[in-house]
């Protein structure tokens, strides 16, 4: 099966909002270059043939852009409806293709573990993959014609449990799981080896990241 992605990313000065006591004024230039990065590795990914980025922000738009991804604008009514939004447009677009979404705060992203998730997701009507806390959802897969049903937010691995999506339980995955929303995750992420958006913001930062 290949493989359509959807990313969604929020406007930047709402973005990210748990980075900041973190990382202060470099908050938003962080959130762009996870997006940024992010993009660039899926996009490497074997199994992808392209990724579609809901935003409304201009300058993560011609950051994804730039990355080789394409853009819709948003639509009002938060992080679900967006990416209803972006997987109704990949599946009139690309209509043999799986969509998935996949979360934009993937700095540590790898293509071939990448690859393996959503080889392992093409077995399953749907699948999801839990983030790094075990709480969240990183990545929710559907297969052509079934609808994506996203029910992201929060503690949104037991909703798509619930939902009857397949939980995908692989290991050595982790940049995967991933996601960074606190100070404590960016240094999980720079652990495993982040990408050159996120290796620039970091090297700019006049301070040291600060825990929380
Ligand atoms: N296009 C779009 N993306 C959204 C929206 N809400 C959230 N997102 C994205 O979905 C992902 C998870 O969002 P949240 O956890 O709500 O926000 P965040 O920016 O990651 O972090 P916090 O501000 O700390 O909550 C991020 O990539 C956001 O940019 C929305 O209304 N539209
Ligand atoms: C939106 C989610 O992630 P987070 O709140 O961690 O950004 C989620 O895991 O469903």
């Amino acid at each position: 099966m290949r493989w359509r992605l959807v990313v969604p990313v929020k406007a930047l000065p709402r973005a990210k909002t748990r980075l900041a006591p973190a990382t202060g004024e470099h908050r938003t230039g962080l959130a762009l270059a996870f997006a940024a990065d992010t993009v660039r590795a899926a996009l490497a990914c074997a199994e992808v043939d392209g990724v579609l980025v809901v935003t409304d922000d201009a300058l993560v738009s011609a950051a994804v852009r730039a990355e080789g991804a394409e853009t819709v604008p948003d639509t009002p009514g938060g992080l679900n409806r967006a990416l209803e939004h972006g997987a109704t447009a990949a599946a009139g677009r690309w209509p043999r293709s799986g969509v998935a979404a996949l979360s934009a705060d993937l700095p540590a992203l790898r293509s071939a573990e990448l690859a393996r998730v959503l080889r392992e997701a093409s077995r399953h009507p749907r699948a999801f993959l839990p983030d790094a806390a075990g709480i969240g959802t990183t990545l929710l897969a559907a297969a052509p014609g079934i609808p994506l049903a996203p029910a992201f937010g929060g503690p949104s691995r037991a909703r798509h449990r619930a939902s009857g999506a397949y939980e995908l339980a692989l290991a050595d995955v982790d940049s995967v799981r991933r996601d960074v929303d606190t100070g404590d995750d960016l240094a999980a992420a720079a652990e495993l080896g982040v990408g050159p958006r996120t290796v620039g913001v970091l090297r700019g930062m006049a301070v040291g990241l600060r825990r929380g």
